[in-house]
């Protein structure tokens, strides 16, 4: 039997273990090079910090996950890809979990670089020794006072724990899984999309052909008289494969929906999150909005119609094929081709007025957004006699067309399935006067008719799902491009903190030279600007309004790349930090205007940028520079204090309420340089010296954008 010691490998190995898993499951840049993780892996966050990197650096993403002890089990025989953390004699040690496994078992690769079965248990108890540890005099205690005879004391004991341990979580349990921004066509072949439709389509084919094969006994058994025991039972053993089959069709379609569903959900979010800042801004909120509601159409298209309609046209060919061996021969076939030309014109009509539709519709939205978002402007501003007159117009505009559009999909439905059914009659008619067909031609073209039908009115009924769906496509393909692979920096650096830049007088950052414009053919918003800030060095900056002090703050934190120009951070380049870890480091609090209270814990809105959910030591940190930035009485006002809701739908903060919370969600980043770009507007004399010095005395490195 494998043991763990077999299988485990120790913090120094374990870029080598990551190598051969990415390798072993071929994983998009698994030739990348890994840096060993720093010693002090005792902190978690930092070796989380670094198996993100490693794992980003491998093109893969690693997430933590933190489980229950009841549930452990059935966690780990389907985490694999995976890494696993447990202490051994207060050494870290991994197992590399590879995907599949037995009942019972896990498959797990070994330092000698084979895969091994491991029994899920000898995992799971070594993840929970240090837990039971702690409780088992407790527990021993309970059991010698209970009088437990000493045959039955370790199963008792065992059967304790589990069930004292069973709420209780464990961390230290990473997925490997492929980022969204993986090529779409991978991710589809790792979730088994292509087999799942190739298999869906088969079961459909058998389904019909057995369908066919149930007519053909009936239907011969019938016209031939002899309908005995024989043929009915082999009819009824093919309608009861049908329902077989016709389940199994169902389920693989629906999984292979939910499936695709979740992978376009997750590549759009990821695309949504890459999106450049300019686009978004370009676009309004209300545009935005708009196109990640057309997501819903193609979500539906995915969960109702996307198999439907393909299954459907495979019907049609079989419809073809029967009816030509049927009386109408090839004029039925013809017959269903006339058909076939009819709704591609009538489905191109249906495109191009569900764009035009589409496109009113997205305008219309984006209107309404910016009327509410602007209500109070409006409501103070605007003439009350011309306030709706641009609704009047766009829904002027918006009426013709989506008549137009109603009118498409009713000439769909209402023409297609019935105009077939009648030409199908029709094709019986010369065989009819010609008297050239028998019994048995005339049920199969009858039977191809009725086929040909199911196929049409399924093509029909989903016809417009499926425009909606290449409507929307265009609408999100922005979306789903913008998902791209992102830099890795080829060194891990650990996460910033406040000590870690306090050498006094050491350059934190230094920008040499450096040149920005907004627009490539416009004039340079900056043009030679250098600025060295080192450890405990307070910096104001002025200017005039539009001279880019909030530019240039965006470039010192990493929101923009200059065009020109040298910019370190400790002597490294952006490139070299990766974003992320750049812009931890260097944190920047935006001018009000830009900057949000969201609607949720008065303690996510300090500790957002620094993690979430918080430890217990990050919520006393957070009230601590409550304190020191005046909004101690606002938090003793507030009935749920730090967990109090704020924002839009709770707790509504004042205007220098919400200035401060800005200052402090920035202060908690544990950043080195902090930027505050017109943080003190709003504050009355009293309270703005408390903040200033406040601010001057923990920040490492102050930058202030003020007009003093
Ligand atoms: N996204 C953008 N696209 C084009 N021009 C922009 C953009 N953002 C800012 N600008 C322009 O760049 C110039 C510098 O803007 P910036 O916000 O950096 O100035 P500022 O010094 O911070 O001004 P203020 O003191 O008024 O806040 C301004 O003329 C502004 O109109």
């Amino acid at each position: 039997m494998t043991t763990l010691a077999q299988v485990c490998w120790s913090l120094p190995q374990l870029p080598g273990a990551l190598t051969a898993l990415a390798s072993r499951m071929d994983w998009p840049a698994a030739s990348s090079s890994i840096t060993t993780p720093p010693a002090n892996h005792a902190q978690t966050a930092d070796f989380g910090a670094w198996l993100d990197w490693a794992a980003r650096r491998l093109g893969i993403d690693a997430d933590e996950t933190e489980t229950a002890i009841a549930e452990l089990e059935p966690v780990l025989r389907q985490a694999g890809p995976a890494l696993v953390r447990y202490l051994d004699g207060g050494e870290s040690r991994f197992v590399v979990l590879l995907a599949g496994g037995r009942p019972g078992k896990l498959n797990a690769l070994g330092p000698d670089l084979r895969k091994h079965r491991l029994d899920v248990s000898q995992l799971r108890d070594a993840l929970c020794t240090e837990q039971e540890r702690a409780l088992t005099p407790e527990v021993d205690a309970l059991l010698h006072h209970a009088g437990i005879a000493a045959a039955r004391v370790a199963r008792t004991r065992k059967a304790l724990l589990n069930e004292r341990l069973a709420a209780r979580t464990v961390a230290g349990i990473w997925l490997f899984r492929l980022p969204p921004e993986t090529d779409f066509m991978r991710q589809m072949r790792d979730h088994g999309l292509f087999r799942r439709t190739l298999a869906t389509l088969a079961v459909f084919a058998a389904l019909y052909l057995l369908e066919i094969a149930g007519w053909w006994l009936i239907g011969r058994g019938a016209l031939q008289g002899r309908l005995d025991p024989g043929w009915l039972s082999a009819w009824g053993l093919v309608l009861a494969a049908l329902i077989v089959l016709r389940l199994l069709g169902g389920w693989l379609g629906g999984t292979l929906a939910i499936r695709g569903v979740m992978l376009l959900k997750r590549r759009l979010l990821a695309g949504a999150l890459q999106m450049p800042s300019e686009t978004i801004r370009s676009q309004g909120v209300g545009q935005l909005l708009g196109r990640m509601m057309e997501s819903a159409a193609l979500e539906f298209l995915a969960v109702n119609g996307a198999i439907t309609v393909p299954i459907a046209c495979l019907e049609l060919l079989l419809a073809a094929v029967v009816l030509h061996s049927g009386a109408g021969g090839w004029l039925h076939v013809a017959l269903l081709a006339v058909c076939c030309v009819v709704a591609i014109r009538l489905g191109r009509r249906l495109l191009r007025c569900l764009r035009n539709w589409t496109g009113t519709r997205l305008e219309l939205a984006h209107d309404l957004i910016e009327q509410m978002v602007g209500h109070r402007t409006r409501l103070a501003q605007h003439a009350p006699e011309s306030r709706h007159d641009r609704e009047d117009q766009l829904l002027a505009r918006y009426l013709p067309v989506s008549r137009e559009f109603d009118a498409a999909v009713a000439a769909i439905n209402g023409l297609l399935p019935r105009g077939w059914l009648l030409l199908g009659i029709a094709g019986f008619v010369p065989a009819i006067i010609g008297g050239g067909a028998d019994a048995l031609q005339l049920a199969i073209g009858l039977g191809g008719v009725l086929l040909g039908y199911r196929a049409i009115a399924e093509i029909s009924a989903n016809l417009p799902g499926f425009a909606q769906a290449v409507v929307a496509w265009r609408q999100i393909a922005p979306i789903f491009n913008a998902a791209g692979p992102t830099e890795v920096p080829s060194t891990f650096h650990t996460p910033a903190r406040h000590q870690d830049s306090a050498k006094p007088s050491a350059v934190i950052l230094e920008a040499r030279e450096l040149m920005f414009h907004y627009r490539p053919q416009g004039a340079a918003v900056l043009n030679g600007c250098g600025l060295k800030l080192a450890h405990g060095d307070r910096v104001l900056l002025k200017g005039s309004s539009g001279s880019g002090k909030s530019t240039l703050a965006a470039l010192l934190c990493g929101l923009r790349q200059p065009d020109s120009g040298l910019l370190l951070l400790h002597g490294l380049d952006k490139a070299a930090w990766g974003v992320q870890a750049w812009r931890r480091t260097v944190a920047a609090a935006p001018q009000f205007h830009e900057n949000y209270i969201f609607s949720a814990p008065f303690a996510f809105n300090l500790l957002m940028g620094r993690r979430w959910p918080p430890t217990w030591e990050d919520l006393q940190e957070a009230e601590q520079v409550c304190l020191g930035l005046g909004l101690g009485d606002l938090l003793e006002r507030m009935p749920a204090g730090l967990m109090q809701m704020v924002g839009e739908t709770g707790w509504r903060l004042s205007h220098g309420e919400r200035s401060r919370v800005f200052l402090a969600r920035t202060l908690l980043q544990e950043a080195h340089v902090i930027i505050l770009d017109e943080s003190f507007g709003a504050l009355d004399p009293e309270t703005l010296g408390q903040c200033l010095t406040y601010v001057m005395q923990r920040a490492p490195a102050l930058v202030v954008i003020a007009h003093p």
